[in-house]
């Protein structure tokens, strides 16, 4: 048995797993896995490359194929009902429209469909001579109409002959015909339901207030057996048959239907998994998990995690699908017809693909957001709101819709605000307890300061700069604001190159804070010799196909460097990168160790430089009053005066990021030389460290001496109370 079965993963997961070389799990899997695994809402907030990805991919995977086997067997789900038994005077699993979910107790039922109507009918009804009654309480906003139908009813409730149903908009309704009838009614109002086989009347109540008459039961259907039934539009109705109090018991001779007796109940024939398996069935574009990330390199990376994951997967066949911008949208439509069980996707080509009915919401069972944070501070707030709002909060087979939400850096107000709002009783697996940097990581800043290194004026090559101060005067008499900003630029060309040279670095990541900025680098590097310095862009103007080649381009290793913006930022996992560098610090203090966790991951060893500038630097910020969005863009006014640009001050941010990380990160001089002895001696960036590394056997090992210890010290205070006993 693998290390991964005895956390619960199946043995074909386990298998693929093994192929991939991943021998233990990782701290945050080994928390994870069996939380997801058992149902839970999990934030989950580890250090960048402790392996998140596959925390929640691996349960995922593994419940979605559980669920796809046991509904190809027919099976009922245990939470759907015992086994399979059907309990009596119940809602039922099975005689339900296909969006409409019933809770485990089948005391409530919810849709969460808001463009059409699903409904349910009992596990049992009433016949013959009587006077029954049961309780339906608004538990939510929405659309709902409750009352009794008969087996041949459809389920829409009172658009048939069969069915007599009491709308929330103070309607009556038998065969589509909808009356005005006692008043309307919505959230928390308790609405009776009354079946007068005497009389052969129906009738209904609102908080214990009797609505009178609604409906005479026609000659031909009082032998019928009627049963108490609900039809919902994205709302939820709790129901109560007499097992328990009622809010408002009736009176003259009416009782609970649990109350009626084998000779006057009867079971609804629709309501065992027998007759009616296809009702849990979902449509094919009805996947059971909707994951989001932030960023169309990141859906692909997922996407491409649980393929691998699946490979011994079969009988049945779990189908994955990438829905980013810059695929052919046919494409993923038919991919979609043809049945989808987990989506991974970008927000934008997500919300597309839902709203135009192509992607339905009915059976989504996992809800996952990977860098919460990111999607949140990009503005995605109303649009998760949205999505989990449509999306049912029990599944079709009685289970809790299951939220997952990670980031290195979670611990943001952001988050915790939503996770207040939308996730149910979550735990947080959370390895530190506060945004971190892995000790796989060396991170170190180095001063950029144009007053003390002034070799910016007599640089005969430098990088192209921004053309923010195109129009000022610059020169090294000129001691402006404006000319120390230009010669940080300049400079920052030259440390970069220097951090290269020094580190014989033939692999990193660089981190520029505009499009241009990286396009200008691209260029330099360009200029100073194309093998040495060979490298690509990866940025927000560059075309998605563009994108995708750079990005497999720099990780087959046929180019040296990858320059890129934040859009790279976060999750972006390549192998044994040992090195990144910062030529400007982000604005967003969350990204700064995103950025720098892209190397430092899987315990092999990375070097992150920061370069920072003493002086601000003038660089451009095109807001939305920027008509061509910079494109060629010359107005270098400040934003506070509808200009383009801003001062970037990196000390502050500098500060910010030690503040939020409480550490003092170590600075190196000019020469960008990291004496190895502050860190731990001997390593090689992109290799394992033996010493060092947060994998789970360590985890063990190094507790081993701690344990052992608390014991000896566990048995000597013991030892002394017995002791004192005696005397
Ligand atoms: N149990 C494991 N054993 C060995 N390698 C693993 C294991 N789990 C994950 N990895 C590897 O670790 C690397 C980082 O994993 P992953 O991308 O999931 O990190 P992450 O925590 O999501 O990081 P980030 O916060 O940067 O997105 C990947 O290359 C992955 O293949």
């Amino acid at each position: 048995m693998t290390a991964f079965e005895e956390f619960g993963v199946l043995p074909e997961i386990a298998k693929a797993i093994d192929d991939m070389e991943w021998t233990l799990p990782t701290d945050v899997q080994a928390e994870a896995i069996p939380l997801i695994l058992g149902g839970g809402d999990v934030l989950m907030a580890a250090e960048t490359g402790s392996g998140k990805t596959g925390a929640f991919c691996l349960p995922i995977l593994q419940i979605v194929w559980e669920t796809l086997r046991d509904l190809e067997e027919g099976k009922v789900s245990k939470s759907a009902g015992a086994g399979g038994s059907i309990a009596p005077w119940t809602m039922s699993f099975f005689d339900r429209g296909s969006a409409l979910a019933v809770t485990p107790d089948g005391l409530r039922c919810q849709s969460r469909e808001f463009k059409e109507w699903h409904g349910c009918r009992a596990t049992t009804g009433v016949h013959g001579k009587g006077q029954f009654y049961f309780e339906a309480t608004v538990t939510d906003e929405g659309l709902c109409r409750v009352g009794w139908s008969t087996q041949q009813a459809n389920l829409d409730l009172g658009t048939c002959r069969n069915g007599y149903g009491f709308g929330g908009t103070g309607k009556k309704s038998n065969n589509r015909q909808f009356d005005d009838y006692g008043e309307a009614f919505g959230k928390n109002d308790v609405i009776g339901c009354f079946l007068d086989l005497q009389r052969f009347e129906i009738s209904f109540a609102k908080n214990g207030k009797n609505l009178g008459i609604a409906f005479r039961i026609p000659e031909n259907q009082r032998k019928e057996t009627f049963y108490p039934s609900v039809v919902l539009k994205n709302a939820e109705m709790l129901f109560n048959f007499g097992k328990t109090e009622f809010k408002n018991p009736p009176k003259d001779g009416f009782i609970a239907v649990a109350l009626a007796g084998p000779e006057r109940s009867k079971s609804n024939p629709l309501a065992s998994p027998a007759t009616n398996a296809a009702a849990s069935k979902p449509a094919p574009n009805a996947p059971q998990a909707i994951i989001i990330e932030p960023s169309r390199e990141l859906a692909e990376q997922t996407y491409n995690q649980i393929e691998k994951f699946r490979v011994h997967l079969s009988n049945p066949d779990v189908r994955s699908l990438l829905l980013i911008g810059g695929v052919k949208l046919e494409q993923q439509k038919s991919a979609l017809q043809q049945g989808v069980h987990i989506v991974v996707g970008t927000p934008g080509r997500l919300e597309e693909m839902i709203s135009s009915g192509f992607v339905q919401l009915t059976h989504c069972r996992f809800f996952v957001l990977d860098e919460a944070d990111a999607l949140l501070k990009q503005g995605y707030t109303d649009l998760i709101d949205r999505l989990h709002k449509q999306i049912p909060k029990m599944t079709s087979d009685g289970r809790r819709l299951q939220m997952v939400v990670c980031s290195a850096t979670l611990h943001a107000f952001e988050v915790k605000k939503m996770a207040d709002r939308l996730m149910h009783f979550p735990t947080w697996v959370d390895l530190k307890g506060e945004d971190a940097v892995p000790e796989t990581v060396h991170h170190v800043v180095c001063m950029v300061d144009p007053q003390k290194d002034t070799s910016w004026s007599n640089l005969r090559q430098h990088i192209r700069t921004d053309g923010v101060h195109s129009r000022d005067n610059i020169s090294p008499q000129n001691h402006t604001p404006e000319t120390f900003s230009e010669a940080v630029k300049r400079l920052k060309g030259e440390y970069c190159i220097a951090a290269i040279e020094q580190h014989k670095m033939d692999r990193a990541i660089i981190f520029c804070r505009t499009k241009l900025d990286c396009d200008n680098l691209e260029n330099y590097f360009k200029s100073r010799g194309g093998q040495r310095y060979s490298c690509v862009c990866l940025h927000g103007d560059r075309r998605p196909q563009e994108r995708k080649q750079n990005l497999e381009t720099f990780k087959r290793e046929q180019v040296k460097f990858l320059i890129c913006t934040d859009v790279a930022a976060r999750g972006l996992d390549i192998t044994g990168l040992p090195f990144m560098i910062n030529v400007t610090l982000p604005d967003e203090k969350s990204n700064y160790v995103h950025r720098i966790g892209r190397v430092g991951r899987a315990e092999r060893m990375g070097l992150a430089i920061s370069l920072v500038a003493t002086v601000p630097e003038k660089v451009w910020y095109h807001g939305e009053w920027c008509a061509t969005r910079g494109r060629n863009c010359q107005n270098t006014n400040l934003t506070d005066v509808r200009g383009c640009c801003i001062w970037y001050n990196e000390m502050n941010l500098l500060a910010d990021i030690e503040d939020h990380l409480n550490i003092t990160i170590q600075q190196v001089d000019k020469s960008l030389d990291v004496p190895i002895n502050d860190f731990d001696g001997k390593v090689v960036y992109g290799q394992k460290n033996i010493n060092t590394g947060t994998g789970y056997k360590d985890h063990v090992q190094q507790l081993g001496p701690v344990v052992q210890k608390l014991t000896d010290l566990e048995l000597k205070a013991q030892s002394l109370f017995l002791k004192r006993l005696k005397f």
